[in-house]
């Protein structure tokens, strides 16, 4: 069928793909992947570091998606603190999919291989940077599957599930014309976008025994991790 965009979805896009560019981690963090020494703990401090800035830029983000604002308070902190494993995989693929000119793409692989994460979660973790980067993706389907991953409505502790629900088929509905109009001889591409997201279920279930080993070998993490991920 005949495919097209509305001037509403137009604009709805055009929203979320500026507040998805503009809110970047700070080029001095993430210069500091380059810099600094190379040392299981030295890794974990810096990949600290770069989680902790990436929560301030997502919570920057979700605060631009038309709707979020206008949910109940407590269900906005919800859907914040369930997505936000699953936002920072999609955010930290990106990097892997740039193959940044100043080598931060091997850097970031080495640091995150050698912080003290189990081989058990590297395996699934590279699997799905590998399947994110050949994807290819535009950056509309980045910053809408980043906003999808959000307003997942069934997070825990979120109360009116309905609300969330609205929004998000706004978004999924967008992205499936988007997918349609992008790549006419790939119908299946929306569908395996959504697939992405099934696997970063799983890979949010890895990271919370991600956490709990760091934390037994008495690894620290900032406040905002702590009250993100309920830790300490
Ligand atoms: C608390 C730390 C140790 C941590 O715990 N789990 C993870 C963790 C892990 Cl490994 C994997 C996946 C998700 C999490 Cl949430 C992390 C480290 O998390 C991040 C690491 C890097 C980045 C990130 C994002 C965007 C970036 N852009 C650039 C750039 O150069 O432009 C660098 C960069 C880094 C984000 C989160």
């Amino acid at each position: 069928e005949k495919v097209e965009i509305t001037k509403e979805q137009r604009t709805l896009m055009k929203v979320i793909v500026d507040a998805y560019s503009t809110h970047q981690i700070p080029q001095d963090v993430a210069k500091k992947l380059l810099q600094e020494q190379y040392s299981a703990d030295e890794n974990f401090l810096l990949l600290t570091e770069m989680a902790t800035s990436q929560v301030q830029v997502l919570v920057e983000f979700t605060k631009n998606i038309p709707g979020f604002l206008s949910l109940d308070r407590e269900d906005q902190i919800a859907l914040l603190k369930g997505s936000a494993v699953e936002a920072m995989f999609l955010r930290s693929a990106q990097v892997f999919s740039r193959k940044m000119p100043s080598g931060q793409t091997e850097v970031l692989e080495e640091r995150i291989r050698k912080s003290g994460i189990s081989e058990e979660f590297i395996i699934p973790m590279f699997n799905f940077y590998k399947s994110i980067v050949s994807l290819h993706m535009v950056q509309e389907e980045q910053a809408l599957l980043t906003t999808i991953t959000i307003l997942t409505p069934d997070r825990p502790y979120v109360k009116d599930q309905q609300a969330v629900e609205r929004i998000q088929e706004t978004m999924l509905e967008l992205l499936r014309k988007l997918c349609v109009l992008q790549r006419p001889q790939e119908p299946q591409y929306f569908a395996r976008l959504l697939g992405r997201l099934t696997e970063l279920r799983t890979l949010s279930h890895y990271h919370a025994e991600m956490l709990t080993s760091w934390r037994t070998n008495d690894h620290k993490f900032t406040p905002l991790l702590c009250e993100i991920w309920d830790v300490q």
